[in-house]
């Protein structure tokens, strides 16, 4: 296949990362207004590791296990920031 065919492939699989990257923080924003309702604190640092820990046991590669890690810690970092920017919006609005 020619450069522009694959760089098709790849605009298609960027337009699912983009509805699954959406869709991870929308059921993470979920867990953020139930852990507000619990007093529990927005960063859970064992259920990160076991994310982290699953994903480089399950990659097929060819992606090593740093780069997933790396991948998968920007992914949960965003979910976080969210998260937080919800709960402060939640604050200020009582
Ligand atoms: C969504 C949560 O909140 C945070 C974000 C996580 C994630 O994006 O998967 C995991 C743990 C927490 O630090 C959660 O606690 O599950």
């Amino acid at each position: 296949m020619d450069i522009d065919g694959i760089r098709k492939r790849i605009d298609l699989l960027d337009d699912v990362l983009l509805r699954i990257f959406n869709e991870r923080a929308r059921l993470a924003l979920e867990i953020g207004h139930l852990k507000k309702g619990l007093n529990l604190p927005v960063f859970d640092p064992s259920r990160e590791k076991r994310i982290f820990a699953r994903m480089k046991d399950e990659n097929p590669g060819p992606l090593d296990s740093d780069a997933i890690v790396r991948l998968f810690e920007r992914v949960v970092d965003e979910s976080r920031r969210l998260e937080r920017i919800m709960s402060h919006a939640d604050e200020e609005e009582n």
